[in-house]
């Protein structure tokens, strides 16, 4: 574990990701700052939520880049920006090689159908009045796109490349199961061919045996219809084996970027290693693995840390960490195109280190005890929850 400073190679996060042939999706210095606003009658703005505060990323046609983070991170928000759902603070979006930042959704037919998103509630984002013939074909419909075979028989080629029987046409979202759902929500956003899809966290709502699918059905779209994917999850396992590409979100900010051999295996960003020590199976030669336990929330982005906002959760912080935002650069040892924001970033590799790190006095403490005495068995359940950096689970269903 080096705790030595490495001095950045200057190469910052936009021009580093740009080259190497066209982007299909180019995001700069993107925010968004919710205002919190006061008072009955003048709503005064007291403050802002900065759920994403400056981020620089790329997609290129066909690729799927995954955005990882722990909840409330600013992972979704950044989603809807792109999406066009939520008017962006600050920063430029260019999709296609068109400044999509600030152009009214009625202007951007185009970009509109080329850029779909799938969600992550299969229950809530399903008209449950409509079949799902209908649910399918409108989209198309309101784009004036009528496909030679007619809306229906298109309708049941999609179902059918989601893997859902074509006949169920004429029913109804609460004749599904949530990965069912799912494929229906997947269908819908393919009537309009997009280029990109943005999947915000499609799969963490569905029974862990269905997940799989859902996710391998999206790599099968991604290879055979060359779509790309912008894919939000809260964890590091779900996107392994689908996205070519990773980024680290951090309380608005990304704070590592790189490809997936990168990340999974030479990861250089305290927090990275934090993640990728609650993967099962994260390394791939299956030696020993480090151990972090990540413990507590995430800070309030109304008011984050300064300097390295991981800071504050950090065991290599020292006192530059809280005075200098570290940029998100290639720094010595990284190979091109990762990118890591990190003053004392650690060594490229995931083995085990002679001491697990443990990251809350309280977590330690629980853990100390858990060696003598009954007490400690019922501490150890307490202590499991509060080192997952994950969301609690949502509903599940089977396929
Ligand atoms: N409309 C809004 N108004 C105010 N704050 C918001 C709004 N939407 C999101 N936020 C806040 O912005 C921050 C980032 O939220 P976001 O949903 O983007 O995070 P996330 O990483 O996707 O987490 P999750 O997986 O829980 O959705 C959170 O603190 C959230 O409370």
């Amino acid at each position: 574990m080096s705790t030595t400073e490495s001095i950045p190679e200057q190469k910052p996060a936009s021009a580093a990701q740009s080259g190497g042939g066209e982007n299909l999706l180019e995001v700069n210095g993107l925010q968004m700052h919710f205002p919190i606003r006061q008072g009955i009658l003048f709503q005064r703005q007291i403050g802002a939520v900065r759920a994403v505060d400056g981020i620089d990323f790329a997609v290129k046609p066909g690729e799927s880049l995954g955005l990882v983070g722990e909840s409330g991170c600013g992972k979704s928000t950044t989603g809807r920006l792109v999406t066009r759902l939520l008017e962006p603070t600050a920063g430029s979006i260019r999709f296609d090689g068109e400044d999509i930042t600030h152009k009214p959704v009625t202007k951007m037919r185009t970009a509109r159908q080329q850029l779909q998103m799938i969600f992550q509630d299969p229950y809530s984002s399903l008209n449950p009045r409509h079949t799902v013939g209908t649910i399918i074909e409108t989209p198309m419909r309101l784009n004036g796109i009528n496909p030679e075979q007619g809306h229906k028989k298109r309708a049941q080629e999609l179902l059918e490349i989601v893997g859902l029987n074509p006949e169920h046409y004429n029913r109804y979202p609460n004749e599904f199961s949530g990965g069912q759902r799912q494929r229906i929500g997947i269908a819908r956003a393919l009537a309009l061919k997009p280029k990109l899809i943005v999947a915000d966290e499609p799969v963490s709502a569905l029974d862990v045996s269905i997940q799989a699918q859902v996710v391998n059905l999206l790599q099968s779209l991604q290879e055979e219809m060359g779509i790309a994917f912008l894919f939000i999850a809260h964890d590091l396992a779900v996107v392994r084996h689908f996205s070519q590409r990773v980024a680290v979100m951090y309380l608005g900010k990304i704070v590592e970027v790189g490809n997936r051999e990168d990340i999974y295996a030479r990861p250089r960003h305290p927090y990275t290693h934090a993640l990728l020590s609650a993967v099962p199976e994260a390394d791939p030669d299956g030696g020993d693995r480090e151990r972090i336990r990540l413990a507590g929330d995430v800070p309030s982005p109304i008011n984050p840390p300064s300097g390295c906002r991981f800071r504050t959760r950090c065991w290599k912080a020292q006192e530059k960490c809280a005075t200098e935002e570290p940029p998100l650069v290639q720094i010595s040892g990284n190979s091109a195109g990762h990118l890591t924001a990190c003053h004392f970033p650690e060594e490229p590799s995931i083995t085990s280190r002679d001491e697990d790190v443990v990251l809350d006095p309280a977590l330690a403490a629980l853990e100390e005890s858990a060696g003598s005495g009954a007490a400690a068995e019922s501490s150890t359940g307490e202590a499991d929850k509060a080192a997952t950096p994950e969301k609690s689970e949502k509903a599940t269903d089977k396929d």
